[in-house]
């Protein structure tokens, strides 16, 4: 049986697509190129340049292959843009994702993965967060994706369609053997805008505000590797298939790291001056986000393999060194095992 990767071509999906080719797995991936890069699909792999929103190129995929799992990574996810325009984040996250489980309840496609995130939480209530804790979204991003999960409970009611939601905390890092890594156009995640100042390519980094209620007054945040997110489909997608059972889980390290830290760290790993500004407040951003996550570990039998912050930021610096320029601009051939 083979499993759809909707995103694939993105920075979480083309990392989880090589964690599930190497487990063995039959992969096809579908992908509008709206902010994944073609190059970042292993050769061989079956690519369909094409929206979630496009029945026929659905049907056209679930008639062609054996799926028994969907892994669905397709969305825009920058919470400052859902603010700007919400009505696009619905349309695409919320449409999207109905015109997909539409199609797989069509051809009888019984499991499905899904990317969530801590933004479902809004301002937390208690550190750690734990999945039971209230969700009340302070953005449109985070509301779409809360609208889906609960689109996700009821079509398990009714249609006998069961789901993983993975709550991702700060997705940060690259695959440790340098094939592929992260390439956001416009890049907004701290680690990388760090590591792109660390090479020059910005003349500093932007400290959005520095007047928290935390230690250093930087917001902290909780750095999960991006090969650690791409197991946790792996063992998701197997206790789908084993078990039958739906679920919501938290992805994190359990740690938290400021913003200063986080800079501090990159200019351990890179040995390079990287210039610091304190700037104002980042609108929506709360406090302190970090996960209780061993509700995953307990029930999917995850442990994450790379929970140092300093190992997470060197894979993301031997990526960046090597593609200075990304995917695209360099012309990089497509991944290769
Ligand atoms: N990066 C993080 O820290 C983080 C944290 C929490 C949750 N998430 C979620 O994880 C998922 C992946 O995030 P990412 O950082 O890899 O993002 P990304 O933008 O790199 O990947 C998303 C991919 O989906 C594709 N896509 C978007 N809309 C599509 C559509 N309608 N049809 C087909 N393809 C479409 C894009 O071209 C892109 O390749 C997203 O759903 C995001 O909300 C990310
Ligand atoms: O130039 C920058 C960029 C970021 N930050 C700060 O660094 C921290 C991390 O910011 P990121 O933009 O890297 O990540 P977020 O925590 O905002 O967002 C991530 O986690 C969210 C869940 O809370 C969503 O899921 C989102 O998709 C995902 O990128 C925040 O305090 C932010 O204010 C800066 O100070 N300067």
């Amino acid at each position: 049986m083979s499993i759809l990767v909707t995103g694939g071509a993105g920075y979480i999906g083309s990392h989880t697509v090589l964690a599930l080719k190497e487990k063995g797995e039959t992969v096809v991936v579908l992908d509008n190129l709206t902010k994944g890069h073609r190059q970042a699909v292993l050769d061989g792999i079956p690519f369909y340049e094409g929206s979630l929103t496009d029945e026929a190129v659905l049907d056209q995929i679930f008639e062609q292959h054996k799926i028994d799992a969907v892994i669905h990574f397709a969305a825009h996810s920058l919470v400052g843009e859902s603010v700007n325009d919400p009505l696009q984040y619905y349309e695409n996250n919320v449409a999207g994702s109905l015109a997909l489980v539409k199609s797989m309840v069509k051809h009888d496609v019984k499991n499905i993965v899904f990317s969530s995130t801590a933004a479902t939480y809004g301002e937390p209530k208690s550190i750690p967060i734990q999945e039971s804790d209230p969700t009340v979204p302070t953005n449109p991003y985070g509301e779409t994706k809360l609208a889906i999960e609960k689109m996700l409970h009821w079509a398990d009611g009714a249609y006998g369609l069961k789901s993983v939601a993975l709550r991702y905390f700060n997705a940060a890092g690259a695959d440790p053997e340098g094939r592929i890594g992260e390439d956001h156009d416009p890049e907004s995640h701290l680690i990388p805008i760090v590591l792109q100042a660390a090479l020059g390519q910005r003349e500093s980094v932007s400290v959005f505000g520095d007047d928290y209620a935390t230690a250093d007054g930087t917001c902290i945040r909780d750095y999960i590797h991006v090969m650690d997110l791409a197991a946790a489909h792996v063992k998701a997608v197997e206790r789908l298939r084993t078990a039958k059972e739906s679920g919501i889980y938290n992805l994190g390290n359990g740690k938290g790291f400021s913003v200063k830290e986080v800079i501090e760290t990159c200019r351990e790993v890179t040995g390079r001056d990287i210039e610091a500004k304190i700037a104002e407040r980042r609108q929506g951003d709360p406090a302190i986000l970090i996960a209780s996550s061993e509700k995953a570990k307990l029930e999917l039998g995850w442990q994450p393999q790379y929970p140092e912050l300093k190992e997470i930021v060197q894979h993301a610096w031997n990526w960046h060194v090597h593609h200075p320029a990304g995917f695209k601009k360099e012309g990089v051939s497509h991944a290769s095992q």
